[in-house]
């Protein structure tokens, strides 16, 4: 009998998807490019992917064999979640496999957009010694909001604390022991903008988020605000947030995720005070591994018998 395919649809450590190949015709191809993966899907009874490749119901509809997408990551926005179950598909994520690793990128940027680091190292390799051109700001003794209390927020908030930076946070289903291991205050979504320094985003994007930083929210900011996204594009409204930054209402943005990636057509590219990553919170290689270790684990349970160990 053949082996059962399992295509590997986004780049996952080589030594990984080398140890699946021992036991499963291992397949490749670009998930973001829809023709590819749209060819390759109808062999598939695996598809392993990370946030790039789109699983939505014209992929199941084309994948008759499929029975589980494993996603070597956190966020499930990219998979229909609903239709792979009415498909009878698994869907597994690995929840734990990064979040250390957002929260960390998340501080460094806190930092940076409070102290310029990058334009002054840029300024001394160009042979200039200018001090007066990049004073900052403290963290110290001001605020930050954490807008999702979740995995990542709480680390978050527990490493802004250690900057002695006073915490908010606003989250509908925050826990009582959350709030207590990271000393945070919850307050409703209007405080968390008129009173914190410092906005950073921790909430998954789903369609009650989308857009829950707009217009309105931002014009609720307390003036000088610093906002940091590393969670989702479409949670923070890219027009709304280039126009309070153009119009001086907020000091600066850091931005990991866009709504569309690569962010080509995004008004916030090439303005003053916008810190933009390409989407790298995962992209350190304890977090690559676990992640991608966890897919493929899910991915042997469900070929081999029985659904995924959520608590493995
Ligand atoms: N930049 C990157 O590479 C990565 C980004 N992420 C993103 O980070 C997000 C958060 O991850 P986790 O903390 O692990 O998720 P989580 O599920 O542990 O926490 C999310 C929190 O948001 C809260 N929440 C939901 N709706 C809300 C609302 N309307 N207002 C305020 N709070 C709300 C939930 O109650 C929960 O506490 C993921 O969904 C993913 O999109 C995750 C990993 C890597
Ligand atoms: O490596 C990736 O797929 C991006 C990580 C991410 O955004 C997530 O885990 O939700």
């Amino acid at each position: 009998m053949p082996s059962p395919v399992v295509l590997v649809a986004d780049p996952l450590p080589a030594h990984l998807t080398a140890e699946l190949a021992a036991d499963f015709d291992v397949r490749h191809c670009t998930g973001s490019d829809r023709a590819q993966l749209l060819a390759a899907v109808p062999e598939a009874s695996a598809l392993l992917v990370r946030s790039a490749t789109r699983v939505d119901l014209e992929v199941l509809d084309a994948a008759p064999r499929l029975r589980v997408v494993a996603r070597a990551g956190v966020g499930l926005d990219n998979v229909d979640v609903a239709a792979a179950a009415r498909a009878g598909v698994v869907v597994a994520n690995a929840p734990y496999s990064n979040v250390v690793s957002v929260a960390e990128l998340t501080v460094g940027l806190v930092v940076a957009l409070a102290r310029p680091i990058l334009p002054a190292s840029e300024s001394v390799h160009a042979g200039h010694w200018r001090r007066a051109d990049f004073q900052g700001v403290e963290l110290a003794g001001s605020t930050v909001g954490v807008l999702g209390l979740g995995k990542v927020g709480e680390l978050v908030a527990g490493r802004l604390r250690a900057f002695d930076m006073r915490v908010l946070t606003h989250d509908p289903h925050v826990r009582d022991d959350a709030l207590e291991r990271t000393g945070a205050q919850a307050v409703a979504l209007e405080e968390l903008l008129r009173q914190s320094d410092v906005l950073t985003v921790h909430v998954p994007l789903t369609d009650a988020t989308r857009g829950l930083i707009g217009e309105r929210e931002l014009s609720w900011a307390k003036p000088g605000l610093r906002l940091v996204n590393t969670a989702r594009g479409g949670i923070v409204d890219e027009f709304a947030l280039a126009q309070a930054l153009k119009e001086g209402r907020m000091a600066g943005a850091a931005l990991d995720v866009f709504e569309f990636e690569p962010p080509l057509s995004s008004p916030l590219l090439g303005l003053p005070g916008v810190i933009a990553t390409p989407h790298i919170g995962a992209g350190t290689a304890q977090a690559q591994e676990r992640a991608g270790r966890e897919a493929v684990r899910a991915v042997r349970q469900v070929l081999t018998g029985g659904a995924p160990d959520p608590a493995a």
